[in-house]
């Protein structure tokens, strides 16, 4: 019975979440439930939530009131690496690559954390050390290979041109092997072709892992065409939810954001 009810659970739930900052409430009464292998929008004017309900759900940021839950086990107030290995990876606004390390290294570090080998266990080569460095490497590989980095496996981080960069983060999330991925406007600062790249391989990233992802967008064409779902914050409130169409079908919604110079 127990089992039943936690594989019955969402991949992802909030209840009543908040966070306030010196008074300010950055976001209130926040509930989203995601399921397993759902892509969701989060949108909204600057300033209405978005960056602080992913903190508050990647243990970045601890709430005022309320609670995070992955697949029915609270994860409210665990720290970030925690909330890393029990499933769900995320990527920041600005990039935060290891400049100095290669592509595949940057991957690598991400994959190892999946596949531990302890230093002992790699200083004397023992074959279980061995086989979790290759099976990081392996899933490195794939990881580039998706991404359509693996040109550049060897190249600094630093070298690579923006939008690769941006991919590079994604790929260093999903080498963790998460449940869930949670993209902080991924788009931002790239062309529409790259936009529509990028589209298609977070689609493609769904398909092959399995993985739900929550991305938070300004980039509406990228929104309406890649979520199956889309929520609308404003003001740290969620003011509508539902599929893309009836989300820009809302008066409600269109007031608060669509109209507004955000969506432009
Ligand atoms: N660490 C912090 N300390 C104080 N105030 C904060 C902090 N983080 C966010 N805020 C405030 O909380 C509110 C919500 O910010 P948040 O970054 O979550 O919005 P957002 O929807 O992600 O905005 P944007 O689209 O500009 O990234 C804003 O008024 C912001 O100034």
């Amino acid at each position: 019975m127990g089992a039943d009810l936690l594989s019955a659970a969402p991949l992802l739930e909030t209840r009543d979440l908040a966070k306030s900052f010196r008074g300010l409430r950055a976001l209130r009464n926040h509930a989203i439930s995601v399921r397993e292998r759902e892509i969701v929008g989060i949108i909204g004017p600057n300033g209405s939530g978005k960056s602080t309900l992913f903190n508050l759900v990647t243990g970045f940021l601890k709430p005022t009131a309320g609670a995070v839950y992955l697949r029915g086990q609270a994860v409210t107030n665990l720290p970030p690496a925690q909330v890393n290995r029990l499933g769900i990876a995320r990527t920041f606004q600005g990039t935060r690559l290891f400049a100095q390390l290669s592509v595949l290294e940057n991957v690598l570090a991400a994959a190892q954390l999946r596949h531990p080998s302890s230093l002992p266990g790699v200083l004397l080569g023992l074959p279980t050390a061995r086989a979790a460095r290759q099976a990081a490497e392996n899933t490195a590989r794939e990881l580039l290979a998706l991404t359509g980095l693996e040109h550049q496996a060897n190249l600094r981080a630093a070298s690579l041109p923006y939008g690769d960069g941006r991919r590079l983060e994604i790929a260093r999330a999903m080498a963790t092997r998460p449940a869930l991925l949670m993209l902080d406007e991924p788009a931002a600062g790239l062309n529409a072709g790259e936009t529509h790249a990028l589209a298609q391989l977070i689609g493609r990233l769904r398909d092959r892992y399995s993985v739900a992802v929550i991305v938070i967008e300004h980039d509406m064409d990228l929104v309406m065409n890649l979520c199956e779902r889309v929520q609308v914050l404003a003001q740290g409130q969620v003011i509508g939810e539902g599929t893309p169409a009836e989300v820009q079908a809302s008066v409600r919604v269109r007031e608060a954001y669509l109209g507004s110079d955000d969506a432009a």
